[in-house]
């Protein structure tokens, strides 16, 4: 069976609508990730069929949670081989995406993915958190910030609030278990000026356990914040 059809069944059992040319897409970028991962290190995960559930299923299951479909600005923090930056942006167009990342060598990769697939409004960055988070550009933002497999909640928020405009949301992407993740984190989102709106647990493929975490933004972050580089994962805020 192609591989199209393949991620199109594996969508559809997530609730997930990707239409033929999304999958087209899709497949063309799993090919260049592959092809890329022979020289540098992009993914621990080649095999197609994971690939579909642990990358891309999981990336677009956000939409399960949050309305998605609009023209929100959205910014990826840590995407590293495009996750789940470029698979939202190929299903869902009209977001525009900003992919960022304290690793060039990767966002010079999605460069490539950007130009092969001829993706518009989308755009890397390459920089810190902590140092992004402080600029101008790129402050108070964005009406989404993404992220996954990045760090834990409190220094992730840390991270990825002050990207955030108020009235929009940060949404966490994580595995389960997170009881005690959350607890630790409570003062800190509230000290950036966010609320721990919901968590929401769900599973891929009915066995591999994955949760939201989504946080609003209530009132801007203090300019204390993010702190200098490395700071807020040796100390997370408490
Ligand atoms: C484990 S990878 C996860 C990549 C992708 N989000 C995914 O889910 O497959 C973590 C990525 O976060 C980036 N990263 C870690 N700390 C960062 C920071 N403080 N600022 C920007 N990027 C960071 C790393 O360079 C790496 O590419």
């Amino acid at each position: 069976m192609d591989k199209e059809v393949r991620l199109l069944e594996e969508a559809n059992k997530q609730s997930i609508a990707i239409s033929k040319e999304q999958a087209v897409q899709l497949v063309q970028y799993y090919e260049m990730m592959i092809e890329k991962n022979k020289v540098m290190n992009l993914t621990a995960i080649t095999d197609f069929e994971e690939v579909v559930t642990k990358h891309f299923i999981d990336s677009l299951s956000i939409v399960n949670i949050y309305d998605i479909d609009r023209p929100l600005s959205v910014i990826d923090v840590g995407t590293g081989a495009g996750f789940p930056g470029i698979p939202l942006k190929i299903v869902f167009p009209r977001l525009k995406i900003t992919l960022m990342d304290s690793l060039n060598k990767r966002l010079n990769f999605l460069d490539e993915v950007i130009s092969e697939l001829n993706l518009k409004d989308i755009g890397t960055v390459h920089g810190r958190a902590e140092d992004l988070g402080r600029n101008n550009l790129y402050r108070e933002k964005y009406d989404l910030c993404v992220s996954r497999a990045v760090a834990n909640l409190s220094t992730l928020s840390e991270y990825c609030l002050p990207f955030v405009k108020v009235g929009g949301v940060f949404v966490s992407y994580k595995g389960v278990n997170l009881k005690e993740e959350l607890d630790a984190a409570q003062n800190a989102v509230k000290r950036l000026g966010g609320n721990i709106k919901g968590y929401k647990e769900f599973s891929l493929n009915e066995t591999i356990g994955r949760s939201f975490v989504v946080i609003e933004k209530t009132g801007n972050t203090s300019t204390k914040y993010p702190r200098t580089a490395g700071k807020p994962s040796k100390e997370p805020l408490s």
